[in-house]
């Protein structure tokens, strides 16, 4: 579906993308992470059309494209980082408004009905919840019925509920058979929606695979998390984090000192991705 080779990107004497190399397939959810300024935004807004490459390849549909034009601008949705509208107009009159850009696409009734704002058809845009406001980006955003779409950080700032609402949007457009291509700041997304996952970090990839697939090759076995922070683990958020793959023995030493506020899991997304990149996603 989409297939990049070698991409670079430079602003300046800064080179934001240092050569990266990946292949989305059709019909999978494949999610961007990275510490803030790794190069998701740069990636995704070139593969969007919208920033220019300064070298490297790009295929979309099998077939190599320089510039992202208007032929292909009809097969893609976009959900940007950011989005203003018109906080005016009505919600079906935004969504009327985006339709009309487009050759082919859905009703704006329908998308309605998809994202769920049957209700608020006629409120200003001005009026509408944080929540409210990102469905209706994300119905924006499939309007025209793309084969393709990318999401940059769909869900940054929203409270659990809305996150979940999106997250079935997302779901339930995969299920038609479209690609996802998403950039996250959330593990927990990256680990319960991805079929891919890219992790970059400084404008390089440092590992593509499968969430259980980057898990199981990370080498991490059990985490113990212990409330409190102490020297002989990793603290994170004011809790201690061992990895060890004898948990027993570890454990003993833990009640032996008289610590037993502690759990035990398996290794996640989050932690391999503070292996690879020694940071957490917002440092
Ligand atoms: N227009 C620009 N001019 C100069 N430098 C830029 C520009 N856009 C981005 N950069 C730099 O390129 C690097 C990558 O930025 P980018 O926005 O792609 O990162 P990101 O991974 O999307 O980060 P975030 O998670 O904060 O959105 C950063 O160091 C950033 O400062």
């Amino acid at each position: 579906m989409i297939k990049v080779i070698n991409l670079r990107k430079k602003y300046g004497d800064f080179e934001a993308l240092k050569g990266i190399s990946f292949e989305v397939e059709k019909g999978v959810i494949f999610s961007f992470l990275g510490p803030n300024g790794a190069g998701k935004t740069t990636t995704i807004e070139i593969l969007e059309g919208l920033r220019k490459k300064t070298s490297g390849e790009i295929y979309f549909f099998g077939k190599k494209v320089e510039k992202v034009g208007k032929e292909l601008k009809e097969k893609i949705g976009v959900l940007l980082q950011r989005t203003e509208l018109f906080r005016e107009l009505t919600v079906i009159e935004t969504l009327s408004l985006f339709r009309s850009f487009y050759e082919k696409g859905y009703n704006p009734e329908e998308v309605l009905e998809i994202v769920g704002l049957e209700e608020k058809k006629k409120s200003r845009v001005r009026n509408l919840s944080g929540g409210q406001f990102q469905r209706l980006c994300f119905g924006l955003s499939i309007i025209n019925d793309p084969k393709i779409l990318f999401l940059d950080e769909p869900t940054t700032g929203l409270d659990p509920q809305a996150r979940r609402h999106i997250w079935d949007l997302i779901l339930k457009f995969k299920r038609e058979g479209k690609t996802i291509f998403l950039t996250t700041h959330y593990m927990e997304e990256a680990q319960n929606l991805s079929d891919m996952v890219c992790i970059i970090d400084n404008g390089k990839i440092v590992a593509q695979g499968s969430p259980d697939e980057l898990i199981r090759n990370s080498g991490l076995n059990s985490i113990i998390e212990i409330e409190g922070e102490y020297d002989f683990g990793e603290v994170v958020e004011g809790k201690t984090i061992i990895e060890t793959s004898n948990v027993m023995e570890e454990i003993n030493k833990l009640l032996n000192i008289g610590i037993e506020n502690f759990t035990v899991r398996h290794p996640t997304l989050e932690d391999v991705f503070l292996k690879l990149t020694g940071r957490g996603l917002r440092d």
